[in-house]
């Protein structure tokens, strides 16, 4: 039975109510098709050309820092580490730091002086007293362990002084010029719960976005065990584990990497380099279909109005309820098309940080897809850390749908309270 059967009847939820709004004519479905055949296809690979070696690193940086946040969610998950609150009560583990650290270090290795936008520093492990000093080693530890596992024979040990030195490699001010953006483990809450997060890593050139790498480790090779249901475990139906525990013997593997170099496309391959496969060329959803059609938003309600977003859903004709997902793994979502579209509407005066969307939005925007604020305009990463100018709310999904989208947003924002 297909998993999205199996899932269907699982699920404890009653059935989506039908749409109140019409659904598209069979003209309209057939306009967006004609609409998105006309696009230009995307490359077929971005290795090879302008931007390879940034590439290369990238990957190469994403996948020791996706093998190291692994261990540490196993050490999450048994209780073996905790995680730690900031000071703006968001929640931090050592894999926050050690992941900045080792993808800082690695960039260091072929661009000495790189700059970076990065989510953490390490005020807390140097000022912390001996608890901090405790965390560091620990974090020493386990970039050395990781090094030593990918590099081999050619690992260096870095002392905790280089390790602080690369956390603080993220205090760039971005703006125009070369910068690095990264978030290291995004959706830290869905980390610590054993689901899914994201290692963000893009690379930006005067406010254009160049490279784009995101390690996934918990996502499955097919968008369909993506299903939320609250009633599942961290996320995973037993089914869902199970199947994906089987790995690639049966077709299934958990683990991808997305790769996006601007004007060369978006792949995806698996995170696991022992597990042989090559990229994966993907493009987001061809066609819209609201009987067929899922949006993806953040799980907590306090990150994202849900209910605006119920209604956006409504004015498109999608009926099925939203795939609710942890961290930029939406915007992987709708670069393969699991999903047609992502939308996320922070509360009034909250500031979106570049770090949260920069890596996904190239993602997505290589896969043939169109990011933009609930004004239409594209994001501004030239700006700073934060998306100063973002108008309410950031939306993902093809280029085709994307003026239908606007429409529907504006037509819920008028009827709306927010
Ligand atoms: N009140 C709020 N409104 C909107 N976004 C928020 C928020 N508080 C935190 N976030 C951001 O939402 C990200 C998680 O995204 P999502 O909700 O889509 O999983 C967090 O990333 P981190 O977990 O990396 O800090 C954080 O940056
Ligand atoms: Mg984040």
């Amino acid at each position: 039975m297909a998993l999205r059967a199996i899932l269907a009847r699982s699920s404890s939820h009653p059935a989506a109510p039908p749409p109140s709004s019409p659904t598209p004519s069979p003209t309209t479905v057939t306009a967006i098709r004609a609409a998105s055949a006309a696009k230009p296809a995307p490359a077929s690979s971005p290795a090879g050309g302008a931007y390879a070696l940034e590439l290369e690193v990238g990957l190469d940086a994403v996948r020791m820092a996706s093998t190291l946040c692994e261990e540490v969610q196993a050490q999450l998950m048994r209780q073996d580490e905790t995680a730690d609150t900031k000071d703006d009560r968001s929640l931090v583990t050592l894999a926050d730091y050690a992941a900045q650290a080792i993808i800082a270090w690695r960039i260091q290795q072929e661009w000495p002086d790189f700059t970076m936008v990065g989510e953490e520093d390490a005020e807390a492990l140097t000022e912390g007293g001996e608890g901090g000093a405790q965390t560091l080693e620990k974090i020493t530890a386990l970039v050395n362990k990781t090094l030593a596992k990918h590099k081999g024979d050619a690992a260096p040990t870095l002392s905790s002084t280089e390790i602080v030195a690369a956390i603080n490699k993220g205090g760039g001010k971005g703006g125009k010029g070369r910068h690095w953006i990264l978030d290291p483990v995004d959706g830290t809450l869905g980390f610590v719960r054993g689901d899914q997060y994201a290692i963000a890593l893009a690379l930006m050139e005067d406010g254009d976005l160049k490279v784009g790498v995101m390690g996934c480790p918990n996502m499955p090779k097919t968008g369909e065990v993506l299903e939320y249901d609250s009633s599942y475990t961290y996320g995973f139906s037993p089914s869902m584990v199970t199947k994906m525990l089987a790995g690639e013997s049966v077709g299934w593997y958990k683990g991808c990497i997305f790769a996006a170099v601007k004007g060369r496309g978006c792949t995806v391959e698996p995170c696991d380099a022992r597990i042989k496969a090559a990229p994966t060329p993907v493009t987001v959803s061809d066609a819209f279909d609201p009987v067929s059609a899922k949006f993806c938003e953040p799980v907590m309600k306090a990150n994202s109005s849900q209910g605006f977003t119920a209604s956006v859903a409504d004015n498109l004709g999608i009926a099925s309820k939203p795939l609710r997902v942890y961290s930029q793994v939406k915007y992987g979502s709708v670069a393969r098309a699991d999903a047609d579209v992502f939308m996320k509407f922070p509360k009034a005066g909250y500031k979106e940080k570049i770090w949260d969307h920069a890596a996904g939005v190239i993602i997505v925007e290589e896969a043939g897809g169109k990011v933009t604020d609930a004004g239409g305009a594209p994001l501004d990463w030239a700006g700073g850390r934060y998306l100063d100018t973002l108008d309410r709310g950031i939306v993902a999904t093809s280029a085709a749908l994307h003026e239908r989208l606007m429409d529907a947003v504006s037509k819920s924002w008028s009827s709306s309270q927010l």
